[in-house]
């Protein structure tokens, strides 16, 4: 049996055999969650025009003024300020030609029309114009992946549509004789199916599009079926049944349907049991059947394999450093990756870091990663950790 491999070599190889697929035209409103083929290049500059960025007055010289009018946003004034002009300007109104300062509507005194200020304007409540982007400027790059922010960009420059990749196609299968559909029709000792309904939303919320098989029973031949059904998919996932007991069939049904594996196993805690097979264009990705083994590998191999195919520039998500808020013990053999909760004291593991445990997976905000071998680390000290949820709401 050869030795499971480094964690960055494993994701390396299972990604070097995936790559984005075609793109197309959608809607700039719905394309949240798309990664762009062609850059969004501006048609527009923003602002079109140098605008007030306050409430007031917009100013020629010093003062005092006298108020020749109004420019509001989307009605501008017409006329030409000279020295001692002004005109009541609203934020994101035009400039009127002539004028050179805002006089916030703060420090203004108004009399009729005669204006005069405790405080001077400034031109630095102008907003000039292409403040925030010129025409023809690359407003988001190849392999960005769309968002709220990144959908009102290109709209404020002027895209209706944008060119993106099309979503890839995950098959998801789960098997396990103890495994059932409905949780609500479950007599023990089976348990409900989890580890389907969980990657199918991981995938999801990395890019993909979903089918879901199973839970198929633990027997060869309905394995294979449940593959070939799933060949036409951009990534196979197989949940359950990577080890090494005689129920374990992932491995036998990949060689029964003509697929090579091209590794076994990660030097990973939980996930060891993971294995990548290809058959020509087909890949398959086969996941530890304990949930949280499914998760972690799901997070470090199925969703930067899902962005890679849905044309991320990125495929992997940055560990960010934070401190503990209580010590660690010395790590094990195995590169770990321990749920841990995150307060404003720090991140904390969870006491109960076994592989079938779901609470503490459902409560933890990060996972902290931990190296192999690793010597005891006091509070305080810094951790890499890969975010799950947001520690103050999520
Ligand atoms: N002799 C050895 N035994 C095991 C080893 C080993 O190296 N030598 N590795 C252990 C590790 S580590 C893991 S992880 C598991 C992974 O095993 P499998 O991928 O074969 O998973 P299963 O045996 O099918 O299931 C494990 C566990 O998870 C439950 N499960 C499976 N699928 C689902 C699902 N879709 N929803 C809910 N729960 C699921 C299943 O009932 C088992 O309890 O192997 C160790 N054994
Ligand atoms: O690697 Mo297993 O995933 O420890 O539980």
């Amino acid at each position: 049996m050869s030795a499971p491999l480094d964690l960055e070599e494993a994701q390396a190889r299972l990604l070097a055999l995936l790559g984005p697929g075609n793109s197309t035209t959608i809607p700039v409103n719905g394309s949240a969650g798309r990664f762009l083929a062609e850059p969004a290049i501006a048609r527009r500059s923003q602002p079109p025009v140098d605008l007030s960025a306050m409430d007031g007055y917009a100013t020629c010289g010093e003062g005092p003024w006298r108020i020749k009018g109004e420019s509001r946003a989307g009605a501008p004034h017409d006329k030409v300020l000279g020295r001692g002009d002004a005109v009541r300007i609203s934020t994101g109104a035009q400039m009127p030609l002539g004028g050179d300062a805002v006089l916030v509507q703060e420090d203004a005194e108004v009399d009729g029309f005669h204006l005069t200020s405790s405080a001077p304007p400034t031109a630095r409540f102008i907003r000039r114009a292409g403040l925030d982007f010129e025409a023809s400027d690359t407003l988001l790059t190849v392999g960005t992946r769309m968002g709220p922010a990144q959908i009102a960009l290109a709209r404020a420059g002027g895209l209706p549509e944008v060119v993106a990749y099309e979503r890839p196609h995950v098959a998801i299968i789960e098997c396990g004789d103890e495994l059932c559909a409905d949780p609500q029709d479950c007599p023990a000792p089976k348990i409900p199916a989890v580890n389907g309904a969980m990657l199918a939303q991981m995938a999801r919320e990395a890019g993909g599009e979903t089918t879901a098989t199973g839970p198929v029973p633990d027997d060869a031949d309905a394995l294979v079926r449940a593959i070939e059904d799933a060949a036409h998919a951009s990534l196979i996932v197989i949940s359950g049944g990577a080890s090494v007991g005689p129920h374990d069939l992932v491995k036998p049904a990949l060689e029964a349907a003509g697929f090579s594996l091209d590794f076994w196993r990660v030097a990973i805690k939980p996930g060891k049991p993971l294995l990548v097979a290809r058959r020509g264009n087909s890949v398959v990705l086969g996941l530890p059947g304990n949930p949280v083994s499914s998760f972690v590998t799901g997070f470090l191999f199925m969703a930067p394999a899902i962005r890679k195919l849905a044309g991320a520039s990125l495929a992997f998500t940055r560990a960010i450093p934070m401190p503990l808020a209580t010590a660690l013990p010395p790590g094990g053999k195995r590169r770990e990756f321990l749920r841990a909760s995150w307060t404003a004291q720090g991140v904390t593991p969870a006491t109960v870091q076994d592989s079938s445990a779901l609470r503490p997976l459902a409560d933890a905000q990060v996972l902290i990663d931990r190296p192999a071998n690793a010597v005891a680390s006091e509070p305080g000290a810094f951790v890499p950790c890969y975010p799950l949820a947001n520690g103050g709401y999520a």
